[in-house]
């Protein structure tokens, strides 16, 4: 009697361990590899032109296409300055600022986190 029992929790321990391994949701995400970099996703310019507010704007600046929409409060100029190029191709406007001086360092490192794709090829 004391054998079956024991016989039975020990494979009911190994049981809940196996189902909580299996149950691992980082188990899950071993099981998908990220996205290989040619797989990034590409938007035509009417793509962009489809989020030009300030409650959902993308902009494409040297060929990439940004989300910017979380960064705009932050942008520290007057919003209709940014908010103007929500939805378009922004190069020259990011590259002067529209006043002839280039953003900084610092603004071009806060890119990378905003991107969401590539300008699809002409
Ligand atoms: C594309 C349209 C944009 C325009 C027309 C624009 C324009 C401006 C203006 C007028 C200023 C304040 C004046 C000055 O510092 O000279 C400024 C500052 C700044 N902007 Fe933008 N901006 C744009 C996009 C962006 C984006 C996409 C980012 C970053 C994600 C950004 C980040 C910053 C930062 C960090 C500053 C503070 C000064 C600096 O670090 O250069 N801007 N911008």
């Amino acid at each position: 009697m004391m054998r079956r029992l024991y016989i039975a929790s020990t494979v009911a321990f190994w049981l809940a361990v196996f189902g909580f391994w299996a149950a691992d949701p980082r188990l899950a995400a071993e099981a998908q590899p990220p996205a290989p970099a040619g797989a990034e996703r590409s938007w035509s310019l009417a793509d962009v032109a489809r989020h030009a507010t300030p409650e959902d704007c993308w902009m494409v600046i040297d060929g990439v296409v940004y989300d910017f929409t979380a960064y705009l409060p932050q942008h520290p100029s007057a919003p209709a300055v940014i908010v103007a190029w929500c939805g378009r191709e922004a190069t020259e406007a990011y590259r002067t600022k529209t006043r002839g001086r280039p953003h900084s360092a610092y603004a071009d490192q806060l890119l990378p986190e905003y991107r969401v794709g590539r300008l699809e090829a002409p």
